[in-house]
C-alpha cells in the first residue's frame, strides 16, 4: 500500500547504514564525507604579524621621526623589540616585534635621507596587525563529522597543515535495468524497440552525487533473470533499478524480491508521478526499484534516492533545503495527490516545465530544480512565494546580469 510523502522521507532517515571509512590524503577528499570531528592543532595565525609592507612602531610615537633599525621579512624569526624612536621595516606576513602598536603602510610615510621616516597619514592604535587566533583558534572545530569535504575545507585542513583525514568510503551503488523491450545506448535497435535512458541516467546522477557505481547489465524479463542480477549485487549498499514493478504482464521484478527475502521498506508513494516506487532490503543490500517511466524515475531519485545517497555517503545532511521563488505563470491542478513539478528557476521566478508527462525523457534537460505541491493546492498564482528545491547546481546563465547588490 502506497504510503504518504511524510512517511517515505521518515523512514528514509531512519535506515540503518554500515559505513566504512578510510584515510585519505586530503587532496583525495574532495566531496568525501568527514567520518570525523577535525580540531585545530594550531592557532592561525600563529602568531601576531603584519597585514602591510611597511613599518612597526609604537603608537605613541607616531609624530615623531623614526629610526629604522632593523628588517623583518616573513619568515623570519627575528625577536628584535622596537625602541624609542624607532621603527622596523617589515613586510606583509612577518612576525612583528612584541611591543608594536601599530603598522603604518609603506605608502604613508616619507622615507627621509638619514634612514628615518616620517608618519604622513593620521594612524589609529594596532591598525594593520594580524592577531594571534583571530582567524582560528587551537582546538576549535574546524569539520565536523558528516560534513562534506569541499575545496574550503581543504584550505582549513591545509592551513593547519593536516594531510590526512579520515573519510567514509563511497557507497557502492549497483544499477541494472529490466525490460526486454529496453536496449543500451550503443545496442542496434529495430524501430519497436526503445533505448534504455534510465540506467545511464542513475548511473550518472549517482556517480555525481559521489558513489561508486557499477552498471551490471540487463536483465530478460523472467524471475530467473532478474533474481540473477540482484543475487549477484548483494555486496551493494543499494542497487537501483528502475521498471518491471507496476501490473503489466512482463513486470516480473516484484516476483523477484519476493523470491529473495526482500524486506519491504516502502512499496508505493503517494505522489505524482512515481507513486509505484518499491524500496526495501535484501540482507545489507538496498534496493531502490523506481518506476519505468524515464521522468517518474528520474524526479522520485531527485526527491528521495538523493536523501537515501545522503544516508550512506555518511553526511549528516539528509533533509532538503529549498530557496524561495515566485510562480512565473498561474498553475492549475487537479487536488488529490502530492506533486512533483520539475521546472526552470532563473534566479527570481520558476517556470514550470511545460513537458512533464511521466513518461517523458527530455524534461529535466531543460530543468534545475522542482517544486513538491501540497495534495489540496488547486490552484499557484503568479508572483506567489513557492519554495524551489535545485537539482544540480552551478548557477550560471547564458544572459549577462547585474549582480552587484544595492541599498
Ligand atoms: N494498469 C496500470 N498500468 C500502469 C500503472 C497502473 O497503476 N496501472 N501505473 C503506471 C505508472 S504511473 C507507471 S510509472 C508505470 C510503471 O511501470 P513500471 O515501473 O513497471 O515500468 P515498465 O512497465 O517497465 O515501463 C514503463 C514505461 O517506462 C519505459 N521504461 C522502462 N524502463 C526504461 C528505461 N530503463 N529507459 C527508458 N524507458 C524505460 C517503458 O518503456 C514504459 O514506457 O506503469 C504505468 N502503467
Ligand atoms: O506515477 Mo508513474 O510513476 O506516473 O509515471
Amino acid at each position: 500500500m502506497a504510503i504518504e510523502v511524510q512517511n517515505t522521507l521518515e523512514l528514509i532517515s531512519n535506515i540503518k547504514t554500515i559505513l566504512k571509512y578510510e584515510i585519505l590524503p586530503i587532496e583525495n577528499c574532495l566531496s568525501r564525507i568527514c567520518a570525523s570531528q577535525i580540531i585545530a592543532t594550531s592557532f592561525l595565525p600563529k602568531y601576531n604579524n603584519s597585514a602591510m609592507d611597511g613599518y612597526a612602531i609604537i603608537y605613541e610615537e607616531k609624530k615623531e621621526e623614526l629610526e629604522i633599525i632593523d628588517t623583518i621579512f616573513a619568515g623570519d624569526n627575528n625577536n628584535t623589540l622596537i625602541e624609542k624612536n624607532t621603527c622596523i621595516k617589515i613586510m606583509t606576513g612577518a612576525k612583528i616585534p612584541e611591543n608594536t602598536t601599530a603598522i603604518i603602510p609603506k605608502e604613508d610615510v616619507e622615507e627621509l635621507p638619514n634612514n628615518k621616516i616620517k608618519i604622513l597619514q593620521n594612524i589609529k592604535e594596532f591598525q594593520h596587525i594580524r592577531y594571534i587566533g583571530e582567524d582560528i583558534k587551537k582546538d576549535e572545530i574546524l569539520i565536523e563529522e558528516g560534513e562534506e569535504i569541499n575545496f574550503s575545507k581543504i584550505t582549513l585542513l591545509a592551513s593547519q597543515g593536516i594531510s590526512h583525514i579520515k573519510v567514509y568510503q563511497k557507497p557502492k551503488i549497483i544499477v541494472f535495468s529490466s525490460g526486454e523491450e529496453l536496449k543500451l545506448h550503443y545496442e542496434k535497435i529495430e524501430d519497436y524497440q526503445i533505448y534504455n535512458s534510465n540506467t545511464p541516467t542513475f548511473i550518472a546522477r549517482a556517480k555525481e552525487l559521489g558513489c561508486d557505481v557499477t552498471f551490471i547489465g540487463q536483465a530478460k524479463d523472467t524471475i530467473k533473470a532478474i533474481k540473477e542480477l540482484i543475487t549477484n549485487s548483494l555486496d551493494a549498499d543499494l542497487i537501483i533499478t528502475s521498471g518491471g514493478v507496476s501490473v503489466g504482464d512482463a513486470d516480473f521484478t516484484k516476483e523477484a524480491f519476493k523470491e529473495l527475502d526482500f524486506e519491504t521498506i516502502f512499496d508505493g508513494i503517494k505522489i505524482k508521478p512515481g507513486k509505484p516506487t518499491v524500496f526495501g532490503k535484501i540482507k545489507n543490500s538496498y534496493i531502490l526499484n523506481l518506476p519505468g517511466n524515464p521522468l517518474a524515475s528520474a524526479l522520485i531519485f531527485e526527491l528521495f534516492g538523493k536523501l537515501i545517497i545522503q544516508k550512506l555517503l555518511g553526511s549528516k545532511n539528509i533533509y532538503h533545503n529549498f530557496i524561495f521563488a515566485k510562480m512565473a505563470e498561474d498553475f492549475k491542478t487537479k487536488k488529490g495527490r502530492i506533486t512533483v513539478l520539475p521546472g526552470f528557476f532563473d534566479g527570481e521566478y520558476f517556470n514550470i516545465s511545460q513537458k512533464r508527462s511521466p513518461g517523458m525523457v527530455s524534461t529535466l534537460s531543460t530543468s534545475n530544480s522542482i517544486i513538491v505541491i501540497n495534495d489540496d493546492v488547486e490552484k499557484i498564482n503568479k508572483n506567489s512565494i513557492i519554495k524551489i528545491l535545485p537539482i544540480n547546481w552551478k548557477f550560471f546563465t547564458d544572459n549577462k546580469k547585474d549582480f552587484l547588490t544595492y541599498e
